[in-house]
């Protein structure tokens, strides 16, 4: 097992995942570097959530490796991998998921309140986060009265609120109106490279493009362009995926 380089915050070699034995990734490495945003796309069905959930160690890929800051995800245990991702990542879904009994401020204070931080100072954080992400006025209303866009700056201002080290984001921007995609992605990666938060978002927004440093594209759970590698046998290699397009 050989470790990643150094300026790399996650890092995977050979990704390979099936479901049922139907195969969603077939051989992807790629490296990211810490206050990267990097840009997953690819056609429906190509892989992308299947990438981010074994980077993020929701999935442990079969076979495959996925590195965070040098240390080995693949091999860690259940519970290692929650705390992971509980303390040092944070998610993005496609839906906002909002717990609706609770207001705006209340739902992007969720993760700071769960850590043990103090009711006043996680109110502050959160009415900070929601004020930046331009919800500042949702934050007594409950999700029920909220726009869908403003709902999913509330889920954004959640994952950013604790600021960890890299979001994931799957296709943030699905359930938004096309007037509202652009916005929000913009939002998203100028909070977070202004927090040097590593993202790695898979979209099918073509905005995208503008906006990430790198963008990775998946066909059939595979990189679509790359360079094989001999130390990577049916992936990509380092050379190919840490290359800036
Ligand atoms: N839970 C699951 N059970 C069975 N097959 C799945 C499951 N999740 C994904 N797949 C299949 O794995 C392949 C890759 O899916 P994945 O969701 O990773 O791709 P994607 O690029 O994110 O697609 P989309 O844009 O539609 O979300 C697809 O063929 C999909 O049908």
């Amino acid at each position: 097992m050989v470790a990643p380089p150094d300026n790399d915050v996650l890092w995977a070699r050979g990704l390979h995942y099936a479901y049922n034995g139907s195969p969603a990734l077939a051989g992807v490495s790629v490296g990211v570097r810490e206050g990267e945003i990097l840009a997953v796309t690819g056609t429906r069905g190509s892989g992308k959530s299947t990438l981010l959930k074994c980077l993020s160690g929701q999935l442990l890929p079969t076979p495959g490796e996925v590195w965070f800051n040098s240390a080995p995800v693949h091999t860690l245990s259940r519970p290692a991998r929650e705390r992971l991702r509980r303390e040092r990542f944070g998610w993005i879904d496609s839906e906002p998921h909002l717990v609706p009994e609770l207001s705006g401020w209340e739902n992007a204070a969720l993760p700071l309140l769960l850590r043990g931080i103090g009711h006043r100072a996680a109110k502050r954080t959160a009415g900070e986060w929601l004020e930046r992400l331009d919800v500042g006025d949702c934050a007594r209303k409950r999700p029920d009265a909220m726009l869908m866009a403003q709902r999913q700056r509330i889920a954004i201002a959640r994952a950013l609120a604790t600021e960890p080290t890299v979001i994931f984001a799957d296709e943030p921007t699905a359930p938004l109106h096309n007037a509202d995609r652009a916005q929000v992605l913009r939002t998203l990666t100028t909070a977070a490279r202004s927090h040097q938060i590593t993202v790695v978002i898979a979209t099918l927004d073509d905005e995208i493009a503008t906006l990430a440093d790198r963008t990775v594209t998946l066909a059939d759970g595979r990189r679509a362009s790359g360079i094989p590698a001999p130390d990577a046998p049916g992936g990509e290699g380092r050379a190919a995926c840490s290359v800036s397009a």
